[in-house]
């Protein structure tokens, strides 16, 4: 998979050097470049944004630098890559479009800023490459970077042969549509709690039944909307 990010802080996106995504780029699984959309700029000031037409607070990113960077990256032609934009106004970003996305061979994140990105970049690249705006939850950030690094961990993390295990990438929230079960480890006391004493009976039936069940009172209490029979406008009880 190859990941190319737009932003005006690059540097940003080093720290995907160190994480688990850094064995997936040593070992050439997963492709990561940066773009500095000032780069794209020729003007002395390398100015990225402008005043809004329509008046109205704050600035917007203007479109021609943001031409040339998806430009230089896709080409001026259609292009099989799938162009991510990260904002408020998007569909939401959940487990189901995190494994769309890994199954995706090239990924192009534009980070806007400021009050957006000028609509008729997403209108122009629309029109020759899929475009997908997309929303990490219902509140305002400065910028796309933090969406889009939770964007990558999330997809990366499910290209085949980037977690060691792929068997621990099953048994996790929202995986099955539930939430996960509690988990447990050594010492069987701490602090005066005890491990449920189902986990330590050896006995993996009862185990998985325990487990399940935990998944659907955990997600009853939490995230009842969650649960397939749950009726339209249900909300948490908890
Ligand atoms: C066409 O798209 C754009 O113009 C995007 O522009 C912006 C402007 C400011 C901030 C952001 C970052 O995204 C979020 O704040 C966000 C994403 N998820 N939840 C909050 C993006």
């Amino acid at each position: 998979m190859r990941i190319d990010i737009v932003t005006i802080f690059p540097s940003f996106f080093d720290v995907l050097d160190l994480s688990l995504l850094g064995k997936a780029r040593q070992t050439g699984l997963i492709d990561v470049r940066t773009h500095d959309l000032r780069e794209f700029t020729h003007d002395r000031h390398r100015t990225v944004d402008d005043t809004p037409y329509g008046g109205g607070a704050g600035m917007v990113m203007k479109p021609e630098p943001w031409g040339e960077a998806l430009d230089s990256i896709v080409g001026d032609a259609a292009s099989d890559a799938l162009l991510v934009v990260p904002t408020p106004a998007g569909e939401p970003f959940t487990q189901r479009v995190a494994r769309e996305l890994a199954a995706e061979e090239h990924l192009v994140f534009a980070c806007g800023r400021y009050e957006g990105i000028d609509q008729r970049v997403v209108d122009h690249y629309a029109g020759r490459m899929r475009v997908r705006l997309i929303s990490l939850g219902d509140y305002v950030l400065n910028g796309g970077e933090v969406a889009v690094m939770a964007m990558i961990e999330a997809a990366g993390r499910l290209v085949p042969g980037v977690v060691g295990n792929p068997e621990s990438l099953v048994e996790e929230s929202h995986e099955d549509g539930l939430l996960e079960y509690p988990s447990y480890t050594k010492p069987a006391v701490w602090r005066g709690l005890e491990v449920p004493p189902v986990l330590l009976s050896g006995h993996h039936g009862r185990v998985a039944e325990w487990r399940r069940e935990q998944q659907v009172e955990r997600t009853r209490r939490v995230r009842p909307e969650l649960l397939p029979d749950a009726p339209e406008g249900t909300e948490p009880t908890a």
